[in-house]
């Protein structure tokens, strides 16, 4: 039986997999934007990708923006993440500015988890879930690969270090090149959800060959789905409206 994870007024781990949408802003207005729509759609959660944001690398403006980021969002927990270009995302950060952001970002008490990458390597990723402990906050530690899907015992070990880590949800999304890629994450989900019932963890395959893989979280496995409201901030992302119906669907006829 997953444990269940209270995040906010969000139970994780029980049920429909929680939806989760990101903002992608570049600006503070297109930011507090982005919050209404999503405050106004059917999500559990929200994601807030800084390395949008112009002035991610500025600790000061980051800290200045999520209390109003909060203040739209009232009580949708929030979710702190800093995807680095080696990664996919928008900016590149040295080790030591990623600690030091990630820090004030979880003293801060306005976030519930924050979003450590696996590849920052064991000292980053222990410092930061150390430091999420102590302000008592969750962690996701995260790996992607946008261009490809690693062999199953690879994603497997990415996804036991994550949880060997002290990380509460790892969390891993990979690019299929081909159908079998696809099944090599589900059935890489099944396995890690045998393996570790208590454990709460997110299985993404990416583009329109892994759409299913976002949809089917509550067959194989995986807690959380990111889905788009206004900007998608990965490939296959389907709207919160769709992907409200279809895990509606699912569970009803589990
Ligand atoms: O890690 C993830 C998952 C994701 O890459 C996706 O494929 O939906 C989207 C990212 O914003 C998020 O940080």
């Amino acid at each position: 039986m997953t444990q269940t994870y209270k995040v906010g007024n969000v139970s994780i781990g029980e049920g429909m997999p929680k939806i989760c949408a990101p903002l992608t802003g570049t600006n503070v207005d297109e930011i507090l934007e982005e919050c209404k729509m999503i405050r106004a759609s059917a999500v559990d959660l929200v994601e807030w990708r800084v390395d949008f944001f112009d002035d991610a690398l500025l600790t000061d403006r980051v800290l200045a923006t999520l209390p109003k980021i909060k203040e739209v969002l009232e009580d949708l927990p929030l979710i702190f993440s800093f995807r680095t270009a080696e990664e996919g995302g928008e900016k590149k950060i040295t080790d030591k500015q990623y600690v030091s952001l990630n820090k004030a970002v979880a003293v801060s008490g306005h976030v519930h988890i924050i979003d450590i990458e696996l590849f920052r390597g064991k000292n980053v990723v222990e410092e930061l879930v150390t430091a999420a402990k102590e302000s008592q906050i969750y962690t996701i530690i995260s790996n992607h690969d946008f261009n490809r899907t690693p062999e199953m015992e690879e994603l497997i070990r990415r996804v036991t270090s994550a949880i060997e880590l002290g990380g509460d949800f790892p969390k891993l999304a990979v690019m299929p090149q081909r159908e079998e890629d696809l099944l090599t994450v589900l059935k890489a989900s099944l396995q890690m959800k045998r393996t570790y019932p208590e454990q709460a963890i997110i299985m993404i395959a990416m583009g329109s060959l892994g759409m299913i893989s976002r949809l089917s979280g509550e067959i194989f496995g995986s807690a959380i789905t990111f889905a788009s409201v206004r900007n998608a901030s990965a490939p296959g992302q389907i709207s919160v409206t769709d992907m409200k119906s279809i895990l509606q669907l699912i569970h009803d006829a589990k």
